[in-house]
């Protein structure tokens, strides 16, 4: 283990797939307000597709337009694991592309997430395949490493650990640690069942709407004036 900055861990700590297929169909949304609207990827890492994501981190710490790591990473997985490339948001280079996402897709991988620009993005949204990017650029990466692979890595503003859960959908993707999966997972399912309620009420024109009357306003210290701007 001296070697820092260039070493791979062959092990990851995964979750019981019963437990994370306790997320599937829960909307990403639901689940980062059960978790204090905290544990999202940010807004930058993009999905370029719309094909949901659910499965367990499978993590390259890689060097700065250096896809080296990552295809060892894509050799090592297993299906069920997301690729989570930590590429420190840099723009420079892509760090993947077509090519690659075929063989993710053949080795029955769950998706990729890149912090970090990606290419050949017109092939990407057309694939049955979760992928999430930075951004785009035809410029290919190097390959040379180093890089790390299974260390906890940065994506998007958060630690992901290898092992964590991760949900995405068009919105973005919400991270679980596994041991707060079974609990979160419960309240979300609670949380997109009162939602659905809520659309009923809508339809049906009876959503009690009271938080927002004019009294209610007024006691918050909101001013209405019965005049035209002017
Ligand atoms: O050349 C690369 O490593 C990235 C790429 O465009 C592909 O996988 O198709
Ligand atoms: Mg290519």
């Amino acid at each position: 283990m001296s070697n820092v900055g260039f070493r791979i861990y062959t092990r990851v700590n995964r979750p019981a797939k019963e437990l994370v297929e306790q997320f599937k169909g829960l909307p990403a949304a639901n689940i980062a307000d059960e978790m204090n609207r905290l544990g999202c990827v940010d807004a930058r890492i993009k999905p370029l597709n719309s094909t949901p994501l659910l499965g367990t981190a499978f993590t390259v710490k890689a060097r700065a337009g250096d896809n080296l790591m990552f295809h060892k990473a894509i050799d090592m997985a297993q299906p069920g694991d997301v690729i989570v490339v930590d590429g420190q948001g840099d723009l420079t280079n892509s760090f993947t592309g077509e090519i690659m996402m075929r063989q993710v897709l053949k080795r029955g991988l769950a998706g990729v997430v890149v912090d970090g620009a990606v290419r050949d993005v017109d092939a990407l949204r057309e694939l049955p395949l979760a992928i999430y990017a930075a951004g785009a650029t035809p410029k290919g990466p190097y390959k040379n490493g180093p890089g790390e692979i299974n260390v906890p890595v940065s994506c998007g503003g958060i630690v992901i650990n290898p092992g964590d859960i991760l949900v995405g959908d068009g919105d973005g993707i919400v991270v679980i640690s596994p041991p707060d999966a079974a609990v979160v997972a419960q309240k979300a399912k609670t949380k997109q069942k009162k939602e659905q309620e809520t659309f009923r009420q809508i339809e049906a024109g009876n959503l009690d709407r009271s938080a927002y009357s004019d009294e209610a306003f007024k006691k918050m210290g909101c001013e209405f004036i019965d005049d035209y701007w002017k």
